[in-house]
């Protein structure tokens, strides 16, 4: 990401350049024995730390007003500190008071400024929480997430199972989505648009779900839905809307064609089942589905 922010990397390191030529043009360096040694760890170790800040800020995040804000506040800290460190090293004159602007004014400035990028971004996050919902619901774990559609996989729709089957006395039902002659899709599409068709109907269907709702890779073009709190007959309408929404969707392939696919569904109500006997029984449901002629 650090070379998205090249202009703010260089803006800084400008910004320094001129602050230390500043004090060599209007001071002179001490001599080594009235240099305090513990001042200059002390403070360069926060000037460094700041400017470490910066850099995992600045490599971890997309441009936009919270990056601006953070930015601008550690530079702030950044500079201050700079100048305590200077101070150290290169005696200004009496005369001389810009140097506690510099210090005074920027530590307190970089604060408000890294406060209020704190604040815009804590608030980006309960966003980005919000819509991550769908793909975690109730806890975190990095390493279960599938690469190619970002949604986690089947040992964490088992765990996830496991917690939503111990609470009694509420409905879970478990859906799982299959894509119509996959295999076949493939061969006509090619890996690299079928690997695309999975991705865009991972972000479909979630487009399509509750915040609740918990959606799973399963395992190649096969997915699963926890619906927590849902009986047979409400699955029942969420099932149709997601064959809906898959069947009006026109992909594009690389070649500018439009694909249409199908989505065949089974559907599971738990009745005090184990995890993987639900997700037996939904598999059960989605093939005796598909021996079933298509309605007209
Ligand atoms: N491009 C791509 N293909 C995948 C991926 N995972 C699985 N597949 C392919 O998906 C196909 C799944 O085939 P099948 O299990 O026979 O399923 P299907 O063709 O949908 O058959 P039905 O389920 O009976 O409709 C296989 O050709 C796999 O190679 C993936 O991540 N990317």
């Amino acid at each position: 990401m650090l070379h998205l922010h090249r202009w703010k990397i260089l803006a800084v390191a400008t910004l320094a350049n001129l602050v230390l030529l500043a004090n060599l043009a209007a001071g002179d360096p001490k001599g080594l024995e009235e240099i305090a040694w513990l001042d200059i760890a002390g403070e360069g170790g926060a000037a460094l730390l700041a400017f470490l800040w910066l850099g995992l800020i600045l490599n971890s995040r997309p441009s936009g007003r919270v990056t601006n804000y953070l930015v601008a506040g550690l530079t702030g800290i950044f500079i201050a500190y700079w100048q305590d460190v200077l101070d150290e090293v290169i005696r200004l004159p009496e005369a001389v008071v810009w140097d506690h602007w510099v210090e005074s004014g920027a530590m307190p400035l970089g604060m408000v400024l890294l406060t209020l990028g704190i604040y815009h971004w804590q608030r980006e996050q309960l966003a980005i929480n919000e819509q991550l919902r769908r793909r975690e619901r109730i806890f975190r774990e990095h390493r279960s997430f599938d690469r190619l559609t970002n949604l986690t996989s089947a040992p964490y729709l088992r765990r996830q199972l496991a917690m939503e089957l111990g609470e009694a006395g509420r409905a879970v039902t478990l859906m799982m989505l299959d894509v119509n002659r996959f295999d076949h899709v493939r061969r006509q599409l090619g890996s690299r648009d079928a690997d695309r068709l999975l991705q865009e109907l991972a972000e479909l269907l979630l487009l399509n779900l509750r915040q609740d709702d918990l959606l799973c890779r399963y395992a190649g073009d096969r997915f699963a839905v926890v619906l927590p709190g849902t009986g047979e007959r409400e699955a029942t309408l969420l099932a149709g809307e997601l064959i809906a929404a898959v069947d009006h969707f026109a992909f594009k392939t690389r070649q500018g064609e439009t694909h249409l696919q199908r989505l065949d569904v089974g559907l599971a109500t738990a009745r005090g089942d184990e995890p993987d006997a639900l997700i037996e029984r939904a598999n059960q449901d989605l093939e005796a589905r598909r021996q079933q002629p298509a309605p007209a």
